[in-house]
């Protein structure tokens, strides 16, 4: 029997070929999703000065420390315009959330705790020093680095960055992913479907797990079971400088499986085929150049399930993110497992939480890797280890969480 290559093993050799793509600048609008490749800095401090943070009356706390205290409001500072004096003894100024605290004073009265007669202002609540204040560089100073080189850039972090004074972002390249699916037996959805043939259902998960990984897709289309029409998708994808060529298919034993010979012409040298994973045991990896080349199998979830552990990272590698590795997660078996042979096993399972908080994975009774009903279904993937001994509920695992978009 073939030695099959552990999981972790396969990843951590397609990684090893890979790094962060070159940098390119983007401005902050369209930087959702890029991955930063330098760390970014501060470029000012927040707030810049001190500020209020409340609307109402800036004073000093000292003449306001009892109810009743009575002073005189000689001016107005609003966000966006400061009161240009200082503050005397007995004075107060109409302040509004965000503007400046005027020099001299060091409290805010609160407009509902103090009420105005003209010019006079009458403490309703003494109040203390400090209060409703916020200090300079309270969020951030000038200078300081607040995302790290390799942070993917969600829509908090582009307010940050923002606010931190930058128009645009030093990040990676997107990485091109080209995917070529292969069959006599595929049509696209919404063609004629033919007396033997079946509905090309993979490049749509591939394409989006790419997408969502913030790669950008590039689709090859269906190649026949035919060495010139898969060696010219091939070289399609090198002449597009395609960073990875990922194929569907054709990667098993059959005589129709056409895949490693037809990637071997075209120059690949192939690393490795064939891992301890179901699905997924006939992947194959390698390298012509600066390309990768993964083989995924044609069944359905074997491709989905090989995309989401060897692709979604090498795209997470190449677009320069610290984080590169799948998240599993500790939980406990929601029924009794049988021992596991020498294929780390990804079931499709139901996820419920526990009442102390634990995830618990319930595997469904059926495993057929070329059925996207239960993939479709499943919350999570149960991950049983190679050799693992047969389990009983409750018992701990280890859990892959299938969340949005995946
Ligand atoms: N004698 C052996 N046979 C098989 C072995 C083996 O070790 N010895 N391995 C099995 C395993 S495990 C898998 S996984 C499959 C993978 O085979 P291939 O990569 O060669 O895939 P195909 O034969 O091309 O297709 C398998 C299945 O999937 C359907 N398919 C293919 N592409 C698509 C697509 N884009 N969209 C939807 N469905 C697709 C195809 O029609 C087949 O039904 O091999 C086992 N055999
Ligand atoms: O590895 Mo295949 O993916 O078991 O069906």
């Amino acid at each position: 029997m073939s030695n099959l290559l552990p999981v972790p093993e396969a990843r951590a050799r397609i990684l090893a070929g890979l790094a962060p793509l070159e940098r390119e600048t983007t401005p902050l609008a369209e930087a959702l999703g890029r991955t930063l490749a330098a760390p970014l800095k501060a470029l000012r401090t927040q707030p810049p000065w001190d500020c209020s943070a409340m609307d109402g009356y800036a004073l000093r706390a000292a003449d306001a420390a009892t109810a009743g205290a009575r002073l005189v409001v000689v001016g107005e500072a609003a966000a966006g315009r400061a009161f240009p004096e200082r503050v005397g003894e007995g004075q107060a100024v109409r302040i509004f959330t965000g503007a400046p605290v005027p020099e001299g004073a060091d409290a805010i009265l609160l407009q509902e705790d103090a009420e105005r007669d003209g010019d006079a202002l009458v403490v309703g609540e003494a109040v203390r020093s400090g209060r409703h204040i916020r200090r300079a560089g309270l969020d951030f100073r000038e200078g300081e680095t607040l995302l790290e080189k390799g942070r993917r850039l969600g829509a908090r972090d582009l307010a940050l960055a923002a606010a931190l004074g930058h128009p645009s972002v030093e990040v990676s390249r997107r990485p091109h992913i080209a995917i070529l699916a292969t069959g006599d037996e595929l049509v696209l959805p919404g063609a004629e479907v033919g007396p033997d043939q079946i509905v090309a259902s993979n490049a749509f998960a591939i394409a989006a797990v790419v997408a969502a990984e913030g790669g950008v897709p590039v689709d090859l289309g269906v190649a026949p079971d035919d060495r010139r029409a898969i060696r010219a998708a091939i070289e399609s994808a090198i002449a597009q400088k395609a960073d990875v060529l990922v194929t569907l298919g054709g990667a098993s034993v059959g005589d129709h499986d056409l895949v490693k010979p037809v990637l071997e012409e075209a120059g690949v040298r192939l690393d490795f085929w064939k891992i301890a994973m179901r699905p997924g045991k006939p992947m194959m990896a390698g390298r012509r150049d600066d390309m990768l080349a993964l083989g995924l199998p044609g069944n359905p979830v074997s491709a989905i399930v090989c995309s989401l552990l060897f692709l979604a990272p090498a795209i997470r590698r190449l677009a320069g993110r610290a984080d590169v590795e799948p998240v599993l997660r500790p939980g406990r078996l929601g029924r009794d497992m049988p021992a596991n042979d020498r294929r780390e096993d990804y079931m499709r399972a139901a996820l419920s939480i526990d009442s102390d908080g634990t995830p618990v994975a319930t595997a469904y009774d059926r495993q057929d890797s070329s059925m996207l009903r239960p993939l479709s279904d499943a919350e999570c993937l149960l991950v049983r280890p190679a050799h693992a001994l047969a389990a009983a509920a409750g018992d701990p695992c280890v859990i892959f969480p299938l969340d949005h978009p995946y």
